[in-house]
């Protein structure tokens, strides 16, 4: 499987907040991640992405086991977080972003998404080349923010609520990019959500945490069998 973790306990300093979480995501799956505040969301992105030590359990990238790994090592095998917030640099233009971190890769050797790959996934940044982004609508920010995530060798996006503050048809528009661009390059994510039902429109598969431990890990037909609000 490209991304899975197994009976995997993570938490900080040593105290366990993570719960023996354990999921698989196939090539291009969505995994809708949902729960209340505090409930370990972000803590399983960040167990994923070598923020925080894995105490017990496994975590799996392209059948290789990574939960011992560097967040630099992780990075490097394609891990891409799109971090809660505009990750971008507001005062650089659109096209200064995307050439920061496009020249960081070039200079690091294989990458298989380049600047202009990123245009033609994200026609609205080749249209908005040179915006400064800081001004962009936070939709374009939000797009801005993903085709950085894209650039070099994606290989599994950490999406964490990529829609807070946009309006509900630019949150549409966002996610129905998410969902193509997983699609067609064959990354697997895992989004962190906040808006169910958008949310529940491109996901594959759907994740439920209530204090650290999965309370519901099934497929999206799965998940439209029940009534989700009984697992919060
Ligand atoms: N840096 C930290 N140090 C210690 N405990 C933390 C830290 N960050 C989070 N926690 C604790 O871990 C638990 C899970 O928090 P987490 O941030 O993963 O929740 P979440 O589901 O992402 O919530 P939200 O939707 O508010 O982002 C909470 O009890 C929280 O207090």
């Amino acid at each position: 499987m490209p991304l899975s973790a197994t009976n995997l306990i993570a938490g900080y300093g040593g105290k366990p907040v993570l719960e023996k979480v354990s999921f698989t995501l196939d090539d291009g799956d969505i995994l809708a991640f949902f729960g209340h505040n505090g409930a370990g969301k972000s803590t399983t992105l960040k167990a994923v992405l070598g923020l925080i030590d894995t105490i017990d359990g496994e975590i799996t990238l392209n059948g290789e086991r990574i939960e011992k790994m560097s967040v630099d090592q992780r990075l490097e095998r394609g891990i891409k977080l799109l971090p809660e917030g505009r990750g971008v640099f507001p005062d650089l233009s659109v096209k200064e972003n995307i050439d920061v971190v496009d020249a960081a890769n070039r200079a690091k050797g294989s990458q298989s998404i380049s600047a202009s790959d990123v245009y033609d996934l994200l026609p609205v940044l080749a249209e908005r080349r040179s915006s400064i982004a800081g001004e962009l609508s936070g939709g374009q920010q939000q797009m801005l923010a993903l085709g950085i995530a894209l650039l070099g060798t994606p290989k599994c996006l950490l999406l964490e609520e990529p829609s807070v503050g946009l309006q509900p048809d630019l949150v549409e528009e966002l996610f129905a990019k998410i969902s193509e661009v997983c699609k067609d390059l064959r990354v697997p994510a895992i989004l962190i959500e906040h808006k169910i039902v958008s949310a529940m429109k491109i996901a594959d598969q759907v994740m439920i945490i209530n204090s650290g431990r999965l309370v519901f890990n099934g497929s999206k037909a799965e998940a439209e069998k029940i009534d989700l609000w009984d697992y919060f």
